[in-house]
Formats: structure tokens, sequence, C-alpha cells
């Protein structure tokens, strides 16, 4: 469990935190999410005692980061997957952060397995890719076997196999009970990754919510409908009280009314439908519609949003920010 009361952080005029409240449970994969600038890092930083906050406080487990006896055995963390001496092998680099935080060296080889590392263990981490390296990040995190595990972007460059993998363990560490909280800006991916959303912009708090809620609340819901009887359909909706628009000419998309309903009032009307289906705003919607001023780049997120909307790049696969 963390817990964040009032946090805030100032750096010189940046107010890169301000007066945010939330909590992280176990047993669940929580999202950070925000826009780039939005004080994602920072907030993590203070969580690890890295960055002291000027005001509020951030706990793990009820206490704050220095006040953890083995803060290792208590929460891990995937900040930066680099920070690896280059010519240690990953065994060396993972027996000397053991050895150094009184940790079993029994350790070394579990958490190797635990990432799929054990065939590479030997071999010089300067020479992994960015893929592995990861990996690496995350055995080092899991050296303590902590309840809390944080990870700061970690599928950023990352090829879709890679995301694949990241996302199916972190779901693993959650099963397991433990309390994963993850930061990102890429939306698409947090939607499928994370089943609770801490969204946050400009350094405050935006929502705090399930995933499917923030998606339902923020996005319009509305349902396609095809019938050879369309304008004659689309008069009898707007009766109604429905907004209806055209879609591509050949259907309409109607909010304000659920597909039951709609299917209801055709058949009353002894219209023909070819289709009734509920359209889901996607996390994109979502986010771009609560984040609203808050998201500084807003035409660089617009269009990420667009594209994946419209199909153009995979969601799967980040783009270079
Ligand atoms: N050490 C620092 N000194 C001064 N300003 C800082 C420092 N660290 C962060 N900031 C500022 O604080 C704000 C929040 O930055 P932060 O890195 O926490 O955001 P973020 O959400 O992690 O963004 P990104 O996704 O781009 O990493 C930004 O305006 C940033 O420029």
């Amino acid at each position: 469990m963390i817990e964040a009361r009032s946090l805030t952080k100032r750096y010189g005029k940046t107010l890169a935190v301000n007066d945010l409240s939330f909590s992280v449970a176990a047993g669940r994969v929580t999202g950070f999410l925000g826009p780039n600038g939005a004080g994602k890092s920072t907030t993590m930083r203070m969580m690890l005692g890295l960055d002291n906050p000027t005001a509020g406080q951030v706990t793990i487990g009820g206490k704050r980061y220095h006040e953890l006896k083995y803060p290792l055995r208590t929460v891990g963390a995937l900040l930066d997957a680099k920070w690896v001496h280059p010519n240690r092998s990953a065994r060396a680099h993972l027996a000397w952060m053991a050895k150094s935080n009184k940790l079993p060296a029994k350790r070394v080889d579990e958490v190797l397995d635990a990432v799929g590392l054990s065939g590479v263990a030997g071999k010089r981490a300067g020479g992994f890719s960015l893929g592995m390296s990861q990996r690496l990040g995350i055995a080092a995190a899991l050296l303590g076997d902590p309840e809390v595990l944080l990870f700061d972007e970690p599928v950023n460059g990352l090829d879709p196999e890679g995301i694949l993998w990241i996302r199916k363990f972190m779901h693993r560490l959650a099963e397991e009970g433990r309390t994963v909280f993850v930061s990102s800006h890429l939306l698409s991916e947090m939607a499928l990754t994370a089943s609770e959303l801490v969204v946050i912009g400009k350094g405050e708090l935006i929502s705090q919510s399930t995933t499917t809620e923030f998606v339902s609340r923020a996005s319009e819901n509305t349902v396609k409908v095809r019938s050879p009887q369309l304008p004659q359909l689309r008069a009898a909706l707007q009766q109604a009280g429905t907004e209806v628009r055209e879609d591509e000419g050949a259907s309409l998309l109607v909010s304000g009314m659920d597909s039951d309903r709609i299917g209801e009032l055709a058949a009353a009307n002894n219209f023909v439908l070819h289709e009734l289906s509920p359209q889901q705003g996607s996390l994109e919607q979502a986010f771009m519609q609560i984040t609203g001023d808050s998201v500084e780049y807003h035409t660089e997120l617009e269009n990420e949003a667009q594209q994946v909307l419209a199909g153009q790049t995979d969601p799967l696969v980040p783009s270079n920010r």
C-alpha cells in the first residue's frame, strides 16, 4: 500500500507536484498516467526517498522511505534500466547489489530465473539489449522480495514482444498480492496493463478510479446503427431526444440512448436494422477529454491518440518519446 498525502514538490519556480493525494492498493496493477512533464518521475523519486517533498508526504506500508528498516525488502524499483556497470555480468551486478544490501546470495539465481535471464547470467550487462536490460532492472527490483514495486516508464523503447512480456510479468506480480505501481504516458498500453489508474496533469491529481470507470466516465459512449430506412430511423431517434450524427453516410452514430432502447424504438416503428453496435470510447479519448488543459504538449498527444484511433500505429509499439 502506497499513500500520498498533499504531496508537493517545488523546483525554484516550477511546481512539479502540487498537493497530490492518492493511494495505491496491493494485489493489482495501478497505472500512473500523465502527459510528459506531469510530475510522474518526481512523485516516484519522492516515494523512494531520492527527493524530499516541499510539503506533504508519501508512505509505503505506513512508513516514509527513510523510516524503512530494510528498504529493498519493502519496495523495489525500476527507474533507469541502463543503471548498471557495463563490464559486470548480470549475475555479478545482482550479487553486488545483494551483498551491499545484506540480502541472501541465493536470491540472485531466483530472480534471474524469474525474469528469464538465467541463460545469459554470465554475459556482460553492457552488451544487453534494452529488453534484456529492463529484465535485469526488474530482477534487481525483486532481489529483496518486496511487497511494493515501482516501475517508471518500463516499456519505453521496447519492441512488442518486450512490452507483452513486461505486461504479463506485472500481472503476475499483482496476482502474487504485491502492490504494483507503473508510470507511463502510453495510453493504450496502460489500458491493457492497469486495472486502476491514477491520472495527473501539471503536477495535480486529475482522477483516481478503475480503468473501466475512467474510460466510461470520460468518453462519449455512442451506438452505431445501420438500416435500409436510415432517414426515417434518424427522424424517429431525433424525435425521441437523442443526438444523431451521420457516420460515413451509411450509418448513424447515436448518443443519449442505449442500444436496447434503440432496438425497441426500431421494432415499434417496424424499421429493419442491419447493425446495432455500442461503440466504447477509448482510453485515448477519455484521456484527452479529462486532461484537457493539463496537457502541456497537446498537439503531440493528440496526434498520437488520433493515429492509434485511426489504426495507423500499433498501440503495442511506443512512439519515440
Ligand atoms: N531536478 C529538477 N529541477 C528542476 N525542474 C525539474 C526537476 N525535475 C523535474 N523538473 C520539472 O518538474 C516537472 C515535472 O517533471 P517530471 O519529470 O516529474 O514529469 P514526468 O511526468 O515524469 O514527465 P516525463 O514523462 O517527461 O518524464 C517538469 O516541468 C520538469 O521540468
